[in-house]
């Protein structure tokens, strides 16, 4: 007979193999007319999506040979669904300029990340926070960048303290607190970005929304409330954050009902989803969630970014003394000032092709069809997940050139030189999708493109730094699913700069 803890394993197993296997005959019978990258057979598809799971670049870069000339979009098996893809780069235009009741970010957004139970999504699934990011965040970028440096200031003093003998710190972690305060000094203002428990409870937050996805996302749907219920931290997540934020909207209300017109309005995320809820007449949960959701959106991803792009900074340090002559130069005529980032190009040009090289996954963009559509007379079904290949587009030689494999720093300083065109690490396109393109790119790329730029600046402004290895070589990548995540216990040795 099973043991209780066995049946607590193989029950799940059972129910998710039924499920998928059922989910999986349906939608291959569905995508039929779609050529398919490895096995079509919905039982040999598992082969192939194990491959996939196992060697993410290499399923992609090898499937893609075996094209069908004249093709517009493939499937590609996952261990519960297809993903469909356009075959060149220039297909994904119609993907993302397609309406939402078409091709929906949000149902995919909510299939990948759960987020109904995860994130809230039937009450902020409106994405309504998109508007005061676009109208307020970014227009106050150069208000709010002394303050941020006045945060990293403290933040970087405290997780890597300046010395004169080399010290060695694990990365990842220690940056993932830096961000999330320097971050929140935009997103809640003093003093709550500076309460490391406050801080703590955002990064644990996003690891938890992603953990409980990867649990509930093989569930069959109607199992899937019933499993958050009973096991997820994330309810007690939102009372603890409810904790934090409460009292600061209930002394802003007294305040201003103490000054009148004399109020002197906050300048922080916190306030403007305060003033979308009143504009929607919402409670004070919705922008408590809502700004939960902006930490989750911002923390890991530019975190993730700025790694990728310092650890291969610090592999190829040959480009160390060219940035540091750009950067104190600036920062000797404009200091720390909007206007001194924005003239660091050749930093801009190094975290831009750090993002375009060190890619975050193979697919993205991802959009789930509300209904039966045709794209490129391929007819795309209801509930069909469609995307974008990134290894496809940020390795393109057409758009490139043959030197795309390669990592070249002034590659967008050369570009511009050549033909006047200018793209910076905020730009979207169709070759450039780590902030998405189309309608709904990434809103918070302004303040994540300052934020990086910031923090590279003050690293090399301040201190020596080289990988904690043996040859200095870039610490591997791992791969995660279809995401790809730079070594999250790499060190590196910081020193105060000679
Ligand atoms: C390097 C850091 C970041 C990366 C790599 C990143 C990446 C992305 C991507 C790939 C999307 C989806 C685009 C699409 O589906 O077409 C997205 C959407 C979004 N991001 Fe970011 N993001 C970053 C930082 C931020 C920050 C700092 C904020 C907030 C201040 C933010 C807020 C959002 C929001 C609200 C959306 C949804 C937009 C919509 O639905 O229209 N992100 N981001």
């Amino acid at each position: 007979m099973l043991e209780v803890s066995q049946t607590a394993v193989v029950v799940p197993l059972l129910i998710w193999l039924v499920y998928s296997l059922v989910k999986m005959f349906g939608e291959t019978r569905k995508l039929d007319h779609i050529p398919t990258i490895g096995f079509s057979d919905p039982i040999l598809s598992y082969w192939s999506a194990l491959q996939f799971l196992i060697d993410p670049p290499g399923f992609i870069r090898k499937g893609w040979e075996t094209i069908p000339p004249g093709t517009k979009y493939v499937k590609v098996p996952g261990m519960s669904r297809w993903t469909v893809l356009g075959t060149v780069p220039e297909q994904y235009k119609e993907v993302a300029s397609a309406a939402d009741h078409f091709l929906s970010p949000s149902k995919a957004t909510d299939e990948f990340l759960q987020a109904k139970h995860t994130m809230w999504y039937d009450e902020i699934g409106d994405h309504l926070q998109v508007k005061p990011i676009r109208q307020n965040l970014n227009r106050s970028l150069g208000e709010l960048l002394p303050l941020v440096h006045e945060e990293a200031v403290l933040a970087f003093e405290d997780a890597f303290p300046l010395t004169n003998e080399w010290q060695s710190h694990e990365f990842v972690p220690a940056l993932l607190k830096i961000v999330a305060r320097i971050s929140n000094r935009a997103l809640v203002g003093l003093p709550l970005c500076r309460d490391a428990e406050y801080i703590d409870a955002n990064v644990s937050y996003a690891v938890e929304v992603i953990v409980e996805s990867f649990l509930l996302y093989p569930l069959p749907p109607f199992l899937r409330g019933l499993a958050h219920r009973l096991f997820s931290p994330i309810p007690g997540r939102l009372t603890r954050m409810t904790r934090w934020i409460q009292p600061i909207l209930d002394a802003r209300r007294e305040d201003k009902a103490a000054h009148g017109s004399n109020w002197e309005e906050p300048k922080d995320m916190l306030y403007w989803l305060t003033q979308v809820a009143e504009e929607h007449g919402r409670a004070d949960r919705d922008p408590i969630i809502r700004l939960m959701s902006t930490n989750f959106g911002s923390i890991h991803t530019t975190a993730l970014t700025f790694t990728h792009a310092l650890y291969s900074l610090l592999s190829r340090s040959q480009y160390i003394e060219a940035l540091r002559q750009e950067i104190d130069q600036c920062v000797q005529e404009e200091g720390w000032t909007k206007a001194s980032m924005d003239r660091m190009v050749f930093l801009d040009s190094f975290i831009a092709e750090s993002k375009r090289y060190d890619i975050l996954g193979t697919v993205g963009g991802m959009r789930i069809a509300i209904d039966d559509c045709i794209l490129s007379g391929t007819l795309i079904p209801k509930g069909t997940m469609i995307g974008a290949n990134l290894i496809d587009s940020h390795f393109s030689t057409s758009a490139w050139g043959p030197d795309a494999e390669e990592f070249d720093p002034y590659r967008f300083i050369k570009i511009e030189r050549e033909t006047g065109r200018r793209i910076a690490i905020v730009t979207t396109s169709v070759n450039t999708l780590t902030f998405g393109h189309g309608k709904h790119a990434c809103p918070g790329r302004f303040f994540a493109a300052q934020e990086m730029k910031l923090m590279m600046a003050y690293l090399l402004h301040h201190y020596d730094m080289k990988l904690d290895n043996k040859d200095g070589s870039r610490p591997k990548n791992m791969w995660i699913g279809m995401g790809c995540v730079p070594s999250q216990n790499a060190r590196v040795l910081f020193r105060r700069r000679e």
